[in-house]
């Protein structure tokens, strides 16, 4: 069995403790490898490193630091099958969407910083013929990634990839529950000779180490993807210490399909929305609001296209769903399904754990959950269940579908679906999301900002904004002196 390792000053290093934690597969419950239940030494540890590594990288001429990052994402892209395969594994999902999402988006995003920070710019405001100002944006300095399961290596280059582009060192916590990916990134970094302590990678669970890193003095800025209640928690502990923070938190995503829109291409898209990695993307619609002329007849179409998808072991390439990615979050979901029937939701298709025989007898499977009859306000309308499980509701007017939009605490993503530009034109304007997609979803530009409104967090990521996040603006005037 695989014993995961720390990474840190350039080293695969043992955590001090000797502590190990187990590392299931979800697709079979077996332990298959564990990871470094890391603590306070190793976190000190992994400061020292970084702070000795911060001048050299900073100082670096930015040529040369982009050429890292590139190196860094040439090597992840070679390796894009295992990596994929080691996702697959780790998270439970389909190899072909960890293939085409996972692995593509890994090296695209080390790639996308690597360019941009060369394009980067700041400010400068003229004050006529007295005075100019400029707009310094320095490194902040150490600063800390913290990462979820869902998206695994996507989501941690995501964080890395700005912070090292700005010219910051890192200490970057992938989640307990998918640690294998970061891992073997940590190997490549090994391989290629990236620079020591620029990037040192701890392991370990979110209430241990993950706090300690939010707690330690040395961590002037915190990125976070996770769930909202773990990002009050660490807004409550980063905001005395006056630390810089991105939180990029839930959502509960609304899909508006109106009766004109191109009826095949939005039925294959927001089945897709709902499934796809299992309906664990934080940008998944699981609210889906249909004008009612066309309510029956996709509400038909969309339940046999559900029905049709392919469960099943995310090694075998024909696989649509895969395993949910531990026994506690499947038996979170499970328990979701049966609140829904005590709300009074008629359960259209799924509903129940999936029993596969092999080699994945004892995995994580739940079928994809198609409910209605539900009221706007039930719990299972309002709350993140991050699983493959979505409700159908029926709307009249634009007003009722915006405000059935609106309606939940959170504002991450949503997607509008119709032929009729000035409606969508309308809505996105109106719509309390930081999201918003028209005629597709998931469509992803680096460059714009990501990131949502109310319980869905704090801060935007992507292109400029990140690269502005992880830098310090210092104003300097200067007075013309004729
Ligand atoms: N991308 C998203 O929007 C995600 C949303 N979630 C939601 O959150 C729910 C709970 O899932 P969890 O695995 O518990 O997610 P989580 O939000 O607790 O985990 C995300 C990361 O935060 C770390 N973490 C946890 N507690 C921490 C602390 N006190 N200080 C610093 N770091 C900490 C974890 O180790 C992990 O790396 C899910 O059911 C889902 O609804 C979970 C993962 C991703
Ligand atoms: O950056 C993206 O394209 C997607 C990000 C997805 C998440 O942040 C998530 O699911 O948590």
């Amino acid at each position: 069995m695989e014993m995961l390792q720390n990474y840190i000053n350039g080293e695969l290093l043992p955590p001090a403790s000797g502590a190990y934690l187990d590392n299931p597969e979800p697709a079979t419950g077996k332990v298959y490898s564990s990871i470094p239940d890391s603590d306070q030494r190793d976190l000190d540890a992994a400061i020292k490193a970084a702070q000795k590594a911060l001048p050299q990288w900073r100082d670096m001429p930015l040529e040369e630091r982009a050429q890292w990052l590139l190196k860094l994402a040439d090597a992840v892209a070679e390796a894009s099958e295992t990596l994929a395969r080691a996702e697959a594994i780790d998270n439970g999902k389909p190899i072909a969407f960890a293939r085409t999402v996972d692995s593509y988006r890994a090296a695209a995003n080390l790639r996308f910083f690597a360019n941009a920070c060369t394009q980067f710019s700041s400010e400068s405001h003229s004050m006529g013929n007295e005075a100019i100002n400029y707009t310094l944006r320095d490194p902040i300095g150490v600063v800390a990634t913290i990462s979820p399961w869902n998206l695994p290596l996507y989501l941690f280059t995501w964080k890395i990839a700005p912070a090292l582009a700005a010219g910051n060192t890192v200490i970057a916590k992938p989640s307990e529950i998918t640690p294998m990916t970061a891992y073997l990134f940590a190997k490549l970094c090994q391989e290629i000779e990236f620079p020591a302590g620029v990037i040192n990678i701890l392991h370990g669970r979110g209430p241990s180490i993950g706090q300690a890193i939010v707690e330690h003095p040395a961590i002037k800025a915190i990125s976070f993807t996770g769930g909202t209640a773990t990002g009050k928690h660490l807004a409550a502990t980063a905001a005395p210490m006056f630390k810089k923070l991105s939180l990029e938190l839930g959502g509960k995503n609304p899909t508006l399909v109106f009766a004109d829109c191109d009826f095949e291409t939005t039925l294959d898209n927001v089945v897709r929305a709902a499934f796809a990695n299992q309906g664990q993307i934080c940008l998944c619609g699981s609210r889906i609001y249909i004008e009612r002329p066309i309510y029956d007849r996709f509400k038909k179409a969309f339940v046999e296209r559900v029905k049709a998808m392919q469960l099943g072991d995310p090694l075998e390439e024909s696989t649509q769903l895969g395993a949910l990615v531990s026994k506690a979050h499947m038996e979170k979901v499970l328990g979701y399904i049966d609140l829904a029937k005590q709300e009074g939701g008629n359960i259209l298709c799924g509903g129940n754990r999936h029993q596969l025989s092999g080699r994945c007898a004892d995995g994580y499977f739940v079928e994809p959950t198609v409910i209605e009859n539900l009221p706007l306000n039930c719990r299972t309308n309002q709350e993140e269940i991050f699983g493959p499980i979505c409700t159908l509701q029926p709307f009249d007017t634009d007003a009722e579908a915006l405000s059935f939009a609106n309606g939940t605490e959170y504002g991450l993503a949503t997607s509008v679906w119709s032929q009729n530009i000035n409606r969508c034109h309308q809505l996105a304007k109106q719509l309390d999301f930081g999201i918003v997609w028209i005629n597709t979803w998931l469509m992803r530009d680096l460059r714009t900002p990501f990131g949502g409104m109310k319980a869905s967090g704090v801060g935007r990521e992507g292109g400029l904004e990140a690269l502005r996040f992880f830098t310090e603006p210092k104003n300097v005037c200067i007075k013309y002196s004729i």
